[in-house]
C-alpha cells in the first residue's frame, strides 16, 4: 500500500488512507478497496458530490396521509376500516350515506385477475367502475381522454391493497387497465353506475400493446 497512514479507528474499522487507494480493515482484516487519495483545492468531497447527484423527495401525501398522486379527474374514494378481532374481519364496502358518490348502488358483480395478468385496455361510455379490492393487489394504470379534462392526455397509477382498503371510481371516458401486481388471484367487486347491459355492453377494448396510449405493456399478459 503506497504511502499509506494510519487514520484511527471508525466503528470498530480501520482505515488507511493510500495516495493511490485506500483499503478499509475490520479488525485488522481488509473489507474493501475505495480510492480516497489526499483532497486536492477545489476537490468535492464525497458528500458534495453524491448530494449533487442526489435528488430530493417531493411531497407525494398530505398530512392526513392522503395521496397527491393525480388520479384520473373525477375519480373518487372512500377509504374504509378492516375491524379486526380474535374470530377475523369486517370491513365495510360501500354507504351511500357516506356521500362519496351522487350514484346508488344499482348493481355489483365480482371479478378476478389471475397472477402476472390483466385486463384492459378498457373505458365506458356511460358507467363508471367503482372498484374495491377484496383479495391480492391491483394496479389500475389509467389514460384519460375528455378533452376538456385537467388530466387530459395523463397518465395515472392507482395501487389497490389491502392495507388500504377503499372503494375507487373510474370515470367514463377514461381508458383503464388493472394488472396483477400480486404474488396470487386478485379479486375485485365492481359497484358500476348502471347494470351490465348483456345485449349491448358498454365496453370498448383497446390492445395491451396499442401505440394510442403512451404506457408500454407486454400484450401477452391479457387483454
Ligand atoms: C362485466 C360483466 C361481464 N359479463 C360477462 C360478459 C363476458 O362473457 C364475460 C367477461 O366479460 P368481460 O370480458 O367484460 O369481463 P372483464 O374483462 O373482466 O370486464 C372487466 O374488465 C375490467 C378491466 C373492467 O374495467 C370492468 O369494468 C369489467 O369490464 O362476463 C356479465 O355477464 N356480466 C357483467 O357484468
Amino acid at each position: 500500500m503506497i504511502g499509506a497512514k494510519f487514520l484511527g479507528n471508525m466503528d470498530s474499522r480501520t482505515f488507511y488512507l493510500g495516495n493511490v487507494n485506500c483499503i478499509a480493515f475490520r479488525g485488522g482484516i481488509p473489507i474493501g478497496r475505495t480510492i480516497l487519495g489526499p483532497r486536492m483545492p477545489g476537490d468535492l468531497s464525497l458528500l458534495e458530490k453524491t448530494l449533487t447527484a442526489a435528488q430530493r423527495d417531493m411531497a407525494t401525501v398530505t398530512k392526513k396521509g392522503a395521496s397527491l398522486a393525480a388520479a384520473p379527474y373525477g375519480s373518487r374514494e372512500h377509504r374504509t376500516v378492516t375491524h379486526v378481532d380474535d374470530r377475523g374481519t369486517v370491513t365495510e364496502l360501500f354507504d351511500t350515506r357516506w356521500n362519496w358518490h351522487p350514484d346508488p348502488v344499482c348493481f355489483a358483480y365480482t371479478y378476478t385477475i389471475r397472477q402476472g395478468r390483466a385486463k384492459g385496455w378498457g373505458l365506458h361510455k356511460q358507467h363508471e367502475d367503482r372498484y374495491f379490492l377484496l383479495d391480492g393487489r391491483m394496479e389500475i394504470v389509467c389514460y384519460d381522454v375528455r378533452p376538456d379534462s385537467p388530466t387530459c392526455g395523463q397518465i395515472s397509477k392507482i395501487v389497490l391493497s389491502p392495507e388500504n382498503p377503499r372503494i375507487f371510481s373510474i370515470p367514463t371516458f377514461v381508458w383503464h387497465v388493472n394488472i396483477n401486481i400480486g404474488s396470487g388471484d386478485l379479486r375485485v367487486i365492481n359497484f358500476p353506475t348502471q347494470p351490465y347491459d348483456h345485449t349491448n355492453p358498454d365496453k370498448y377494448r383497446l390492445p395491451l400493446d396499442t401505440d394510442l396510449i403512451p404506457y408500454r405493456l407486454d400484450p401477452s399478459i391479457g387483454w
